[in-house]
């Protein structure tokens, strides 16, 4: 059967390509396998949310270095190694996120709440009991399904 010639689309813009904010997320694990949450600031977007650490990668940051800066700032501690978990592309309406999801899998000092953010460490099994942003699903999960 002869085929069909289709209408050529334009593939979409990659994230980079695009209008998203490219931010750098932190899955950091404690001995007894808690992971860290903070909680946004009201005010912010997607404000009074519980969040993995991180935020925006700079213009003259790469990944490593947006990573290491914003648990600098957040958290007081130093990144030491860190592994690729995850990425998610989310269209939250008002704004388009690139979450590069990472592990964060040796660190140098204790992460304390360094601007003041309410900050827990939370066993997978309760991770449900907290309001994450609707583009954290697929992180719970893989920490659920214990993704390293
Ligand atoms: N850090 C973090 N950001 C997240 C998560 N999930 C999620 O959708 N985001 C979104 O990603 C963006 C991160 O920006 P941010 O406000 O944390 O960036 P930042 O730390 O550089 O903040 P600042 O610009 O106020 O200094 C926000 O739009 C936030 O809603 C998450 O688990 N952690
Ligand atoms: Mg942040």
């Amino acid at each position: 059967m002869a085929e069909q010639s289709k209408p050529t689309t334009p593939a979409p813009p990659s994230a980079e390509e695009s209008s998203a904010v490219h931010v750098a997320v932190a899955v950091i694990r404690n001995a007894r396998g808690e992971v860290l949450l903070t909680q946004r600031h009201p005010d912010s977007h997607q404000g009074g949310l519980w969040e993995f650490p991180g935020g925006k990668i700079e213009a003259d940051e790469d990944l490593a270095g947006g990573l290491a800066r914003e648990l600098q700032e957040e958290l007081g501690i130093k990144v030491l190694h860190h592994e690729s978990m995850l990425r998610i592309e989310h269209d939250y309406g008002d704004k388009q996120v690139l979450l590069d999801v990472h592990s964060v899998t040796a660190f140098a000092g204790q992460p304390s709440p360094c601007e003041g953010q309410p900050m827990r460490w939370v066993d997978p099994s309760d991770l449900g009991n907290y309001a994450l942003p609707e583009a954290n699903g697929p992180i719970v999960r893989a920490i659920v399904e214990g993704q390293p």
